[in-house]
């Protein structure tokens, strides 16, 4: 029986391993401060080892926007892979707890294990991510049925899928089922050194084919090689009807449906920004699958950014329709 889905996700389905640490730590062990690196199974296990309290949690990109979309109550479903071990059955689980259809069951057989990313946490609540990408880059076509993209009324795109020819292909693919099914499909651009090994394809992806671009200053502005935002901002906006840029405790920009418009946001530390982005998008797109107007979108995005960087994880703690209600962000 095929189904209507408010919303479909793709993306990486990464178990986080998040412990906290100061940056002396870092750069003992030579870890890039903010950022995403991909590493080998050995550097992987150092590691793990080497953290202190660890917290492990289901992460990955889209994959956490999904669950935070599904616990506001919008009918959801996240497409990745995972291995049949017991990070990827715990993994299959969490989603399916949180009410969301992880649509592929879990591998068997093959060599590549789960994913998984150490993120170590600074004091000052940056993340520094090191991702082991076992099983789940290997995504395809294969992976993605036609009948769930085809009812999607929003899709959502993890821009780090790009990284390989066969993820590529089925994001074209899938984004054009769920156009032909009515759908909207958009992306989260992910990463700034995604977008420069493979610019050309992301512009004519979002170009031909894509809703809506969701991404922070770094990423909008590396589509373009511009240190310009506006400038940035005014040429993703003529190659796709609507742009959404995120800019940590300084707003988010929007910019679609013939207006440009900045929603401010209350200045914090994080506790762990880990998931800020990915929150910020779950709310944003549950607003968008519930008729609200862009700049209701956009605030109940920052709603759920706020309370996710407030502890650690990069899924929501607190019960989040109480917390959009008593902000006046949704009634009932
Ligand atoms: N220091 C902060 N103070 C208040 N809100 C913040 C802060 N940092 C992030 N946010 C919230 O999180 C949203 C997303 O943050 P940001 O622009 O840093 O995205 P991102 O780089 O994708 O985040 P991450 O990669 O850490 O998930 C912001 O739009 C804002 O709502
Ligand atoms: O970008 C982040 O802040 C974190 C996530 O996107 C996520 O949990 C992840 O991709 C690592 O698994």
């Amino acid at each position: 029986m095929t189904k209507t889905y408010q919303l479909v996700g793709i993306g990486n389905a990464v178990v986080d391993v998040i412990s906290q640490c100061d940056d002396s730590f870092l750069d003992h062990m030579g870890i890039g401060k903010g950022i995403m690196q991909l590493i080998e199974r050995d550097r992987a296990e150092v590691l793990y080892a080497s953290m202190k309290d660890r917290v492990q949690t289901p992460g990955g990109s889209v994959a956490n926007t999904i669950a935070g979309a599904g616990a506001l109550g919008l009918s959801a479903a996240f497409i990745g892979r995972v291995h049949d071990d017991a990070l990827g059955r715990f993994y299959a689980a969490a989603m399916q707890d949180d009410g969301v259809d992880f649509v592929n069951a879990p591998v068997p057989g093959g060599e590549l294990p789960s994913s998984r990313s150490m993120i170590f946490v600074s004091p000052d609540g940056e993340r520094s991510m090191n991702t082991y990408l076992g099983i789940s880059s290997e995504l395809s076509s294969d992976d993605v049925p036609p009948a769930v993209a085809g009812q999607a009324q929003i899709m959502f795109l993890e821009g780090y899928l790009f990284d390989k020819d066969k993820g590529k292909t089925a994001f074209l693919e899938a984004a054009r089922d769920c156009r032909a099914g009515g759908g909207k499909p958009g992306i989260a651009i992910s990463d700034p050194f995604c977008v420069e090994r493979h610019r050309a394809d992301f512009l004519r992806l979002i170009e031909t084919e894509l809703e809506y671009v969701i991404g922070n200053e770094d990423e909008i502005k590396s589509l373009f090689e511009t240190d310009d935002l506006e400038d940035a901002l005014a040429k993703t906006a003529a190659i796709c009807p609507l742009v959404v840029c995120t800019r940590s405790g300084d707003g988010v920009t929007v910019v679609g449906a013939g207006e440009r418009f900045d929603v401010p946001v209350t200045k914090v530390v994080p506790v762990d920004a880990t998931g800020a982005g990915d929150q910020f998008a779950a709310g944003f797109l549950f607003g968008l699958a519930t008729g609200r107007d862009l700049e209701v979108c956009a605030r109940i995005g920052n709603a759920c950014a706020a309370e996710v960087i407030s502890h650690i994880g990069p899924r929501p703690q607190a019960d989040m329709r109480s917390v959009l209600r008593s902000a006046g962000l949704l009634d009932g």
